[in-house]
């Protein structure tokens, strides 16, 4: 069975093993996790979720088929440092915003294949929204292996890496601008009198609903827009209401300043 390395046990990580299992692709027995020694709470999620975890990243490597790098942009050349003295003809997916292939395969020694990937939180229910570029050393059996397990948590992109920064910015953050346009809906119809907890049901079935008729239906969602906007209804009093806010101006902005925040890191990590 695959064995699954994770170098920083955090947030990500963590969604991703958890979508990994329960996709049936291995089982946390076979996957392994480092953290930083002050971060019992990453240690913990592993070792209660099944997997191992460590505060060394040496054996991450050492006991894993495909390695993926999971740590901060700001630790990611140290925590490579660590351990490129055993990464000879290893695989390393790297998720870190802003970290470019050319900067790991520079760290690596020359023989390490290196896939850069930019997944999100939803991987944890199995419905991510992933990219990957391949590195100058990928083969075609390392992409495969990496495009089936980001395949068991969603859907997946193979892209060009300059395009990276706005889909970190896009799909990387954009879970978190839905979850408060989810909490925003809920707080509307709570206002409107709803209680609370159906509310937040109705407000996120209504965002996964949707996404779901613009992937599946492949109409365009201005369409899907105007099929739920009758002449002189609700729907266009509420719609005025948001474009006289600068709902899509907002949104728009938020991708740019996000951008361009990942490029900003990206600038001071070299
Ligand atoms: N959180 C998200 O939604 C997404 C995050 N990412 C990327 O994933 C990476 C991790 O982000 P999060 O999981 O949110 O952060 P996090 O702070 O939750 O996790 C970072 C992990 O790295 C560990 N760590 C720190 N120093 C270490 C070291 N020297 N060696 C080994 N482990 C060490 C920490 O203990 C922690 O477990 C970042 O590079 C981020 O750009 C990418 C897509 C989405
Ligand atoms: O905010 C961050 O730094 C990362 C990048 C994508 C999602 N979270």
């Amino acid at each position: 069975m695959l064995r699954i390395g994770f170098i920083g046990g955090g947030k990500m990580a963590q969604a991703m093993a958890k979508g990994i299992v329960s996709s049936g692709l291995t089982k946390p027995s076979q996957m392994i996790a480092s953290a930083h020694p002050s971060d019992e709470a990453s240690l913990t999620a592993f070792r209660e979720f099944g997997a191992e975890a460590l505060t060394e990243n040496r054996s991450v490597v050492r006991k894993s088929d495909v390695i993926f790098v999971c740590v901060k942009p700001n630790v990611v050349k140290t925590a490579l440092d660590d351990v490129k003295s055993l990464s000879s003809g290893k695989l390393f997916v790297s998720i870190a915003m802003g970290i470019t292939l050319r900067e790991i395969e520079q760290i690596l020694p020359s023989d390490s294949r290196v896939i850069r990937v930019m997944p999100n939180t939803p991987a944890i229910v199995q419905a991510a929204a992933s990219v990957f570029v391949r590195g100058t050393k990928a083969t075609e059996d390392d992409t495969k292996l990496v495009r089936n397990i980001l395949k068991s948590i969603g859907t997946v992109d193979e892209v060009s890496e300059y395009l990276m920064d706005p889909i970190t910015a896009l799909s990387g953050s954009g879970p978190a601008y839905i979850f408060v346009l989810i909490e925003a809906l809920a707080d509307g119809g709570v206002k409107m009198g709803l209680p609370r907890d159906l509310a937040y049901r109705l407000a996120s079935q209504t965002v996964m609903g949707s996404g779901k008729l613009v992937n599946e239906s492949g109409t365009h969602p201005g369409i899907l827009k105007d099929n739920v906007t009758s002449p002189a209804g609700s729907t266009a009093s509420g719609l005025h209401h948001l474009e006289k806010n600068n709902f899509r101006n907002a949104v728009i902005g938020a991708v740019e300043a996000a951008t361009l925040r990942c490029r900003e890191i990206s600038g001071n990590s070299q």
